[in-house]
């Protein structure tokens, strides 16, 4: 049996009961849920990563929805649990959701929400600030500094990379890789290489029409390709950045065999899922190659590093705050906790889940519309007309 865990109640009398698995920044989620007449329990327990006894303690004998984090398991274990607790929903305060097994959702009919789009820039501005960081050994420096050991200008101190008509690739151009590329090619005016499985005919358009800009101011243009396949980037690119979602086919996508055939010079950026580069694989070829560079926000196997990254000096890592600015995490939290509303309420689901805009605006209420289940195909739920 879990031990009971510590939480704060919103609204004692609410009819619905939604749990959140963690204190979530800014107060219009908890406010939206209480408005319509739900109980919000907030789980306070001083651990980071819950375990499955510690939620289905949470979850209890009746829940109406669990608004969890990406840390969590959620599978059969779990969806069964909120299943008969009655709960109908449950949903990330991620975009990511491969800590959740769809398939045991909708064996128990429970929709499953993820925060798409208010995370897009915020995750692309820190993709582009690693590349930057590491290209021009920033992290480096200032550790040289604080340490005491600048005593001049010299010609050859923290030597970086240009960014300036080199060559990034993106590895995912979905929404936060096709926001990166942007900033990339039109910040530092780098040439574009990306692979997908689709091609992103906004982000082509995008490049194409700066390119004709700095034409017609008499700049050298950027350009743009699509690869047809990932080691096409891998060999050409001199910054790549990974941002597709994790499954099976991404597992180890980069690998040792293609780290082998990345430039020796090359700056490789992951703010994706940390199971995407095998980190053993990544230490080695970054002892081996001083010059090869990394910023990684995420790791194979959160919290902990592989042995030996730390200690690399070509490695920046930061601990998986790439959504972390203010706008963005109360913006998640909204999402998520709408998803579970709009479950609880028979509201249908909003028709396109990459504008989400109406429902982060402050100003005015939100749509009746569950901004993003995805599972609303495989359970038959209706989608909004709004
Ligand atoms: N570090 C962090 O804090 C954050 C991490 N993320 C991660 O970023 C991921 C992407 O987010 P979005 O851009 O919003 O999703 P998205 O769905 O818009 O983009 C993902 C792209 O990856 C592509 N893709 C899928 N399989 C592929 C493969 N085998 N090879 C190449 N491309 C492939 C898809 O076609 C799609 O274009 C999330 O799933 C999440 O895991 C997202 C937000 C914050
Ligand atoms: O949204 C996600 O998928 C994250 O990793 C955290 O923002």
């Amino acid at each position: 049996m879990a031990k009971p865990v510590s939480i704060e109640v919103w609204n004692p009398h609410g009819k619905y009961r939604v749990v959140s698995t963690k204190p979530m920044p800014g107060t219009r989620w908890i406010n939206l849920l209480m408005e319509q007449d739900c109980r919000v329990e907030i789980c306070t327990q001083k651990k980071t990563i819950l375990s499955v006894e510690d939620i289905i303690a949470l979850i209890g004998d009746k829940c109406d929805g669990v608004i969890g984090q990406l840390t969590e398991d959620w599978g059969e274990t779990l969806f069964s649990a909120l299943s008969r607790a009655g709960g109908k929903a449950f949903s990330n305060m991620a975009v990511g959701y491969n800590n959740v097994d769809v398939n045991a959702a909708n064996k128990y009919g429970v929709a499953i929400g993820n925060t798409p789009g208010v995370l897009t820039e915020t995750t692309a501005e820190l993709a582009a600030s690693l590349s930057v960081s590491a290209a021009r050994r920033i992290v480096e420096a200032d550790e040289f500094m604080r340490a005491g050991l600048y005593d001049g200008w010299l010609p050859n101190l923290f030597v970086g990379n240009l960014l300036k008509g080199q060559t990034v690739g993106v590895i995912g151009a979905g929404r936060i890789g096709s926001a990166y590329a942007r900033m990339m090619v039109e910040g530092f005016k780098m040439n574009l290489i990306y692979y997908d499985l689709y091609q992103a005919t906004r982000l082509e358009k995008f490049v194409t029409a700066y390119a004709e800009f700095l034409k017609a101011n008499g700049e050298q243009p950027v350009t743009w390709k699509r690869a047809a396949s990932m080691e096409e980037v891998l060999r050409e690119a001199d910054v790549i950045s990974l941002h597709p979602i994790l499954d099976k086919t991404t597992y180890h996508l980069v690998n040792k065999e293609r780290l082998a055939i990345m430039k020796k010079e090359a700056v490789l950026v992951n703010c994706s899922r940390g199971p995407v580069i095998d980190e053993v694989a990544l230490v080695e070829h970054l002892k081996q190659n001083p010059m090869f560079r990394v910023g990684l926000d995420v790791f194979e196997d959160e919290p902990y590093m592989k042995p030996g990254l730390a200690d690399l000096k070509n490695a920046i890592v930061v601990p998986h705050i790439a959504s972390a600015s203010k706008w963005t995490r109360e913006g998640m939290a909204t999402l998520a906790a709408l998803n579970v509303l709009g479950k609880i309420k028979g509201y249908p689901i909003w028709s396109d889940p990459n504008q989400v805009e109406p429902f982060l605006n402050e100003n005015a209420p939100p749509p009746a519309a569950s901004p993003s289940i995805v599972n609303a195909k495989a359970l038959g739920l209706p989608v909004s007309r709004l």
